[in-house]
């Protein structure tokens, strides 16, 4: 089966004052139809920037310098602008953190909903609205025919990002990219757009790409997850796989910091020390300064991911059990 999204050696550089930064480094993994995969570190270990590299949507400073990027197997990367602009919304579609960076504050949700399915579609307005009200009831928003006349100021912020999932689905993209989308919503409303997520993935067939910070999350709701650090993958592998036998050290740090990963009743134990800057990256592997098992060989080479869907970015990999 053809992957929904493929992404093979992703580059992306910032010209900062320090220097080149590499912000993602060589990053590849493949999402299937219906599956959602986690993309999960730390703050500043290139997640945001890898979603918006795999939507071609990165400014000067900033410049993606190599990789390719498949959609349902044509590369967005060889595209013109104009091609790529017709993927993004399309099939290939992003919701974020803050959903007013979707929607706009003086229409009102159908009018704008209905807008973007015109940009695509050459349907009657009462065509567009019907399909903006199918979207809002797969996120499974309540009397969605009285939300469509509602201005984004009169919902909740669950709700308001509920929208923004639906306005990313009007036209059945193979891909969401989604970075943050739950992180400033409570944690019961968090659960319950979580559970619509996963439903929608199943229904559709839409592949997602969940960013986030927060492993718990992931481990809830991804079947894959990528872990992230210092712009490169350092873990990949099923959820599963992932969060009961991690391999990197980083991604052990992390769960065992995590509460409710981890064993009730201890001490959550931190990953020491902090993110490495991108401009001074320890030599060898990246994460070597801050790794209970480095030796002289992760000073001088550095280490190589491997290949295939469980793949780990280290010389002293935790035992596979
Ligand atoms: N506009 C920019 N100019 C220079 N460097 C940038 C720029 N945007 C991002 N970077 C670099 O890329 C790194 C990764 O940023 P990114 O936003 O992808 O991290 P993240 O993992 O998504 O973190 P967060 O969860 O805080 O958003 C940053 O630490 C920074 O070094």
């Amino acid at each position: 089966m053809i992957p929904a999204l493929e992404v093979r050696g992703l580059t992306t550089r910032f010209a900062t004052r320090a220097g080149p930064v590499t912000a993602v480094d060589g990053v590849s993994f493949s999402v299937a139809p219906g599956r959602i995969l986690g993309l999960v570190g730390e703050s500043g270990s290139g997640k945001s920037v890898t979603g918006f590299s795999v939507l071609g949507l990165i400014d000067a400073p900033g410049e993606i310098v190599a990789g390719h990027v498949l959609v349902e197997g044509e590369d967005m990367r060889t595209m013109s602008p104009e091609a790529q602009r017709r993927m993004r919304g399309r099939k290939v579609a992003m919701v974020f953190q803050d959903p007013m960076m979707t929607l706009n504050p003086v229409l009102r949700v159908g009018d704008q909903m209905a807008m973007a399915v015109r940009v695509h579609d050459r349907v009657s307005k009462a065509a567009a609205w019907d399909r903006a009200r199918a979207a809002l009831e797969i996120v499974g928003i309540p009397a969605p025919a009285e939300r469509l006349r509602a201005y984004p100021h009169q919902l909740s912020g669950g709700m308001r990002q509920r929208v923004a999932i639906a306005t990313a689905l009007l036209h059945r993209p193979s891909v969401i990219i989604a970075d943050e989308p739950t992180t400033a919503l409570d944690v019961s409303i968090q659960g319950q757009i979580l559970s619509e997520v996963r439903r929608l993935a199943d229904e559709t067939g839409t592949a997602i790409v969940w960013v986030t910070h927060d492993l718990a999350v992931v481990s809830s709701l991804a079947d894959d997850i990528c872990v992230m650090y210092a712009g490169r993958i350092v873990e990949s592998g099923t959820a599963e796989e992932v969060i009961a036998r991690p391999r990197h050290p980083y991604t052990w740090g992390l769960i065992q910091s995590v509460p409710g990963l981890h064993s009730p009743g201890e001490k959550l134990p931190q990953i020491p020390g902090s993110t490495p800057q991108l401009s001074r990256l320890p030599s060898g592997c990246a994460f070597r300064t801050r790794c209970p098992r480095a030796t002289a060989l992760c000073e001088t080479v550095p280490p190589d991911l491997g290949e295939g869907a469980r793949r780990v970015l280290c010389h002293h990999p935790l035992e596979a059990s």
